[in-house]
C-alpha cells in the first residue's frame, strides 16, 4: 500500500454529524480547544490517513526497499505528523491475545485497579469515579524490562500474572523496534544520521494501556480531549473498535479507521517539534466513541529519560530558524504540565509555555 490518500468510498456508519443542540453541548464539553468548532459533513473523513507498510521481510537501512519506506514515512510525516502503518513482526494471534488480557485487566475491582501506582506523571491507574467510567488507563514503566512487567502485575493479581507480564514484554520490545526503525528514517530524511546513537541511547518508554467504554448514550461522545502528546513518538494499537480522530494542519478532523490486521498509528509529539526546532508537527488528536461496544487501545510512548537534556542540535538552528527551545528535562516538563494543564488556555504549547524561548 503506497504512502498517499485513499479516498473513502463509503460514508463512515458510525458517523453521526453534530446537527443537534444536545450533540453540539456534548462536542462542547469534552473538547478542550478554547474555540470548540463545529464539525460539518464537508470537514468530516473524506480522506484517509496515509498508511506505509513495513511488512518486508528485509527492511534494512541502506537497502532500497528502506529507502523506499523511509520516503513515504518522511512525506506523511512532513504533512501530517502521523500515518497508518502496517507491521507485522508480531504474530497476529499474540496481538489478539495481548488484547484479551487487556480486557481481563480492565475486568478487575475498581479498589485492585487503583493499587497500580507510580511517580511518574499520568502512569498511576486513572479512572474517572463515580462510575460511568467514560475512559479508564494504568502506565506501564519502560516495559522492554521484564521486572516493570512483573512488578506492575504482582501488584494486581495475588500470585502475579507471568502470562500477561510476558505479553506486555513482548509487545512493547517488538514495538521498541519498530518506534527505532521509524525514528532511524526520520532522522535519515531530515540529514541528522549523525545524531542517531545519542537520540536511541538516551529514550526510553512507557505503555499505557486504555480502555473506553460504550457511551451512555446513543450520540458519539468525546471520550478523550483534544490534544497534542507531549513525547517524542506515539505507537499505537487498537481492537477492532475504531474511535481515533487526528486533525490535519488545516484544521479539519480526519476519522481513523484501522480495519486491516496489523495496524497501528504513529504520531509525533511535542518533544519531537522542540527537538527539531519547530520542524516536525504533532498532530492534534482526540477519541470519539460511539456504538455499543468497548475500545481498548494500548500505546506505547517514547520519551527522553529523566536527567537527560533535551537539546536542540545546531544543525536545526539558523538565521531563518532561530532556537525556539531551551533544553529541557522531560519528566521535569511532564511535572509541571500535570499543573499546568487544568488551567491552561489550550491553543498554547505545553512545552513553549514551559521552555519556549
Ligand atoms: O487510544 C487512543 O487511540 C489514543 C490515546 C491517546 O491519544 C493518548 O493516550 O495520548
Ligand atoms: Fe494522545
Amino acid at each position: 500500500m503506497g504512502c498517499k490518500y485513499e479516498k473513502k468510498k463509503k460514508p463512515n456508519p458510525n458517523y453521526l454529524p453534530l446537527n443537534t443542540p444536545e450533540m453540539r453541548f456534548m462536542f462542547f464539553i469534552f473538547s478542550t480547544n478554547s474555540k470548540p468548532g463545529i464539525l460539518t459533513m464537508s470537514q468530516e473523513t473524506l480522506f484517509q490517513l496515509p498508511t506505509v507498510d513495513f511488512c518486508k521481510p528485509d527492511l534494512k537501512p541502506g537497502t532500497s526497499e528502506w529507502n523506499s519506506v523511509r520516503s513515504q514515512v518522511w512525506k506523511t510525516i512532513s504533512e501530517h505528523g502521523c500515518f497508518k502503518a502496517l507491521f507485522d513482526k508480531i504474530p497476529l494471534h499474540v496481538e489478539k491475545s495481548f488484547l484479551g488480557e487487556v480486557k481481563e485487566l480492565f475486568d478487575l475491582t475498581p479498589q485492585t485497579k487503583r493499587l497500580h501506582v507510580s511517580e511518574i506523571p499520568f502512569l498511576s491507574y486513572f479512572g474517572k469515579s463515580p462510575p460511568p467510567l467514560l475512559y479508564e488507563s494504568f502506565g506501564i514503566e519502560d516495559p522492554s524490562i521484564f521486572k516493570n512487567c512483573s512488578s506492575f502485575t504482582n501488584v494486581l493479581w495475588p500470585r502475579g500474572n507471568p502470562n500477561f507480564s510476558e505479553k506486555i514484554n513482548y509487545y512493547s520490545t517488538q514495538v521498541s523496534e519498530f518506534e527505532k526503525i521509524i525514528r532511524r528514517m526520520i532522522l535519515e530524511s531530515m540529514i541528522l544520521g549523525n545524531y542517531l546513537d545519542e537520540h536511541m541511547n538516551s529514550t526510553t518508554c512507557v505503555l499505557r494501556l486504555m480502555k473506553y467504554q460504550v457511551p451512555e448514550f446513543t450520540e458519539p461522545t468525546y471520550a478523550s480531549k483534544s490534544h497534542t502528546d507531549k513525547n517524542l513518538i506515539t505507537i499505537l494499537y487498537q481492537n477492532q473498535v475504531d474511535g481515533l480522530e487526528v486533525q490535519t494542519k488545516h484544521g479539519e478532523w480526519i476519522s481513523v479507521e484501522l480495519s486491516q490486521d496489523h495496524s497501528f498509528v504513529i504520531l509525533i509529539g511535542e518533544s519531537f517539534r522542540a527537538w527539531t526546532n519547530g520542524r516536525l508537527h504533532p498532530p492534534n488528536h482526540r477519541v470519539r466513541m460511539s456504538g455499543s461496544e468497548a475500545r481498548y487501545s494500548a500505546g506505547l510512548f517514547t520519551f527522553f529519560e529523566t536527567g537527560y537534556k533535551t537539546k536542540t542540535p545546531e544543525a536545526m538552528i539558523d538565521e531563518n530558524h532561530p532556537l525556539l527551545y531551551k533544553p529541557f528535562d522531560y519528566v521535569e516538563f511532564l511535572k509541571f504540565f500535570e499543573g499546568w494543564a487544568p488551567k491552561a488556555n489550550l491553543d498554547e504549547c505545553a512545552l513553549k509555555a514551559y521552555c519556549g524561548v
